[in-house]
């Protein structure tokens, strides 16, 4: 927990006996959002680090993204080979919804690796659960559609482009078809070899892990897990935009990448287009077109950070700290 830290709740479940717990890094210009992660981790502190991490990052995409929220985060952890059946499942979300209840709406959860729209409907206090239920559903394609604005920003069209992108998840298959369609020549990784087939239908070509970030490309689209750049991390792309968090293993990676001519477009910039959608849809209740039009306004924060003659991240964290100044209802 750094200085900055406002709550971090780790609790065991009393039903499933599964580490959970809750951060929440900033309720500063607003209720603290983010994401529910159910996943193993190697140990305890790995998964306490991770939701510090990913809780502060949260501050900073709301704050970025104008939105009146701040930044929080929780984790399910699941230590190493737990094998995770429907009712260990059950258990471990019900004893997470108990958590959320004690934030008192302090901390509001969404989606994220491991949980989806309907296990929203079991907390007190959630965004994107299914649309049948009332809610926006699931992020992913709103998500990839500000990568898209935040890479339109940074590099106008993708016809004729050369595009490597990691992880053909939930954003990344509509990242990838929306890509080809607009005529990218894109190239696809995943640690999940069953990946490569439908890599291949989509029209794009493959390649393997350990070889996609020195394909030689114009584009690199980080859309898998986070910590994947570090200094000496060799990138043959001149642009890195993408909707993973935490991309960067430290800030300063990013005066590295500077230093190397690559430009690396923040991530908590590129990657709040759910958000953005999500707000508009539940919170200030616009249709679903209108919600998607805010999400293109992160072409305009990419354009801005972009002009200012400092590094993208530099500019970006300017830009975040100005706004946590001016607390909350910036729309
Ligand atoms: N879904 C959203 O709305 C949303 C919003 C903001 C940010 N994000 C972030 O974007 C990223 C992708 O999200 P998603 O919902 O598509 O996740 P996902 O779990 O659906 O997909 C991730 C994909 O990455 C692959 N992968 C994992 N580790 C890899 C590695 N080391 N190398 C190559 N591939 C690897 C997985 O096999 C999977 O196919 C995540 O970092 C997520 O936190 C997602």
């Amino acid at each position: 927990m750094d200085a900055q830290h406002s709550e971090l709740v780790v609790r065991r479940g009393a039903r499933s006996g599964l580490p959970t717990m809750v951060a929440v890094h900033s309720t500063a210009r607003g209720p603290a959002i983010g994401g529910c992660r159910l996943k193993h981790y190697p140990d305890l502190n790995a998964a306490i680090a991770d939701v510090l991490r990913l809780s502060r990052a949260m501050t900073a995409k709301c704050a970025a993204a104008g939105v009146p929220f701040g930044g929080g985060k929780s984790v399910i952890a699941l230590p190493p080979g737990t094998r995770l059946d429907p009712d260990l499942r059950r258990a471990a979300i019900l004893d997470h919804a108990d958590l959320i209840a004690d934030f008192d709406g302090d901390y509001r959860a969404g989606p994220d690796i491991g949980t989806g729209p309907a296990d929203m409907l079991e907390f007190p206090h959630a965004f994107c659960a299914p649309e049948s239920a009332g809610g926006s559903g699931s992020s992913s394609e709103p998500t990839a559609i500000g990568v898209r604005a935040a890479l339109r920003a940074a590099t106008g069209s993708v016809a004729g482009k050369q595009v490597v992108l990691v992880g053909l998840g939930s954003v990344g298959a509509y990242l990838a078809e929306s890509l080809i369609r607009d005529g990218a020549e894109v190239t696809i990784t995943d640690i999940d070899a069953e990946k490569h087939l439908p890599a291949t239908r989509l029209g794009a070509k493959w390649v393997a892990p350990e070889q996609a970030l020195t394909v030689p490309a114009d584009v690199l689209i980080p859309a898998a897990i986070g910590g994947l750049i570090d200094h000496d991390t060799e990138i043959a792309a001149d642009l890195v935009v993408g909707p993973a968090n935490n991309q960067l293993v430290t800030d300063d990676v990013a005066d590295t990448l500077a230093d190397k001519g690559i430009t690396w477009i923040p991530d908590f910039v590129a990657s709040a287009g759910g958000i953005i959608y999500t707000i508009a849809r539940e919170v200030d209740r616009l249709p679903h077109d209108a919600a998607l039009a805010e999400v293109d306004r992160i072409a305009d924060t990419v354009r801005t950070i972009l002009d200012t003659g400092a590094t993208p991240l530099d500019a970006a964290k300017t830009l975040v700290a100005r706004r946590m100044t001016e607390p909350g209802h910036h729309r």
